[in-house]
């Protein structure tokens, strides 16, 4: 492996154990998941189109995702990592299962409810950066929170802002940034709410491997020193060798479950997924 990989800290604080944070700002926690999973699934389906053009998506995944580490999500191409995804984050509904994110059931929850955990416990990475070109690093970092007209915890929001390398950026605006210090400033807008989980969609598949091994650094410190919890879909052995844990899809199923893989693991496994 291609980077430093420092000890987890027992004293990690657990998703849903923030100091003084509601239970639930989104809504009732009506389900615990598994026990010590930030993120689960069970017999998700999603199925798209009817009749003899139906394509299965999903078929049938069960998964937790352990709070405070770093699983990425590989497979081939169609094999239905961003259906995945989209189903665990409530941006997209399964046919049929359950997710729970944080100890609530996100299936159950009304549209208002849905967007309120979007904002608060759910962070987003996704390939494009997505920031506001208006607004400052530091206004692009809080939107979130200041959407949802929550507090902005000042002490976190520094130790994130340090964690990512960005204290001397904070005033500039995107088109002043390289494109690596845009996506570190996404990363900390994901983690500025303490979420449950962060969903990263391809966060390097725009930088080059300069860049992509500091994003890829952070999210893995993110994890190591911060105690946060990430899903990242990817399709860059590399950057899938930063994981803890590396879960394979083939057609819409979980066909491998590596811990802490090496690249050549990863590879191995890429290619023992296309032959079959
Ligand atoms: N909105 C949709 N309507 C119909 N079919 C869809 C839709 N979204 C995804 N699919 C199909 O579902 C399957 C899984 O797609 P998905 O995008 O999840 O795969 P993926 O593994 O993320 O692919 P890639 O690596 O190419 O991004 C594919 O066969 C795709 O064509």
């Amino acid at each position: 492996m291609a980077h430093p990989t420092s000890p987890r800290p027992s004293a990690s604080p657990p998703p849903g154990a923030r100091p003084g944070a509601p239970a639930d700002r989104a809504g009732a926690a009506d389900n615990a998941g598994a026990p010590g999973s930030a993120a689960s699934a069970r017999g998700l389906v999603k199925t798209y189109g009817q009749g003899e053009t139906t394509v299965r998506a999903l078929d049938g995944v069960d998964v937790d995702f352990r709070a405070a580490e770093l699983t990425a999500i590989m497979g081939p191409s169609g094999s239905g990592k961003s259906t995945l995804m989209h189903c665990l984050a409530g941006l997209d509904t399964p046919t049929s299962g359950s997710v729970v994110i944080g100890g609530t059931e996100v299936s159950r929850l009304s549209q208002r409810r849905l967007t309120a955990l979007r904002r608060t416990r759910i962070g987003f990475v996704f390939q494009s950066y997505n920031l506001v070109p208006t607004l400052t690093a530091a206004e692009n970092i809080t939107l979130p929170l200041d959407i949802a007209r929550a507090p902005v915890d000042r002490a976190w929001f520094d130790e994130v802002v340090a964690a990512v390398g960005l204290g001397d950026r904070l005033h500039h605006r995107p088109s002043e940034l390289s494109g690596g210090q845009q996506q570190r400033v996404a990363c900390a807008r994901a983690l500025v709410s303490r979420p449950s989980v962060v969903f990263a969609d391809e966060p390097t598949g725009n930088l080059d491997s300069r860049s992509s091994a500091e994003v890829l650094g952070f999210l893995r410190r993110s994890v190591d020193e911060l105690g946060q919890t990430v899903v990242m879909v990817t399709h860059d052995p590399r950057a899938a060798s930063y994981a803890h844990r590396v879960l394979f899809l083939t057609d819409g199923r979980i066909t491998a479950d590596l811990a802490a893989p090496t690249r050549r693991d990863i590879l191995d496994a890429l290619g023992q997924a296309e032959e079959d």
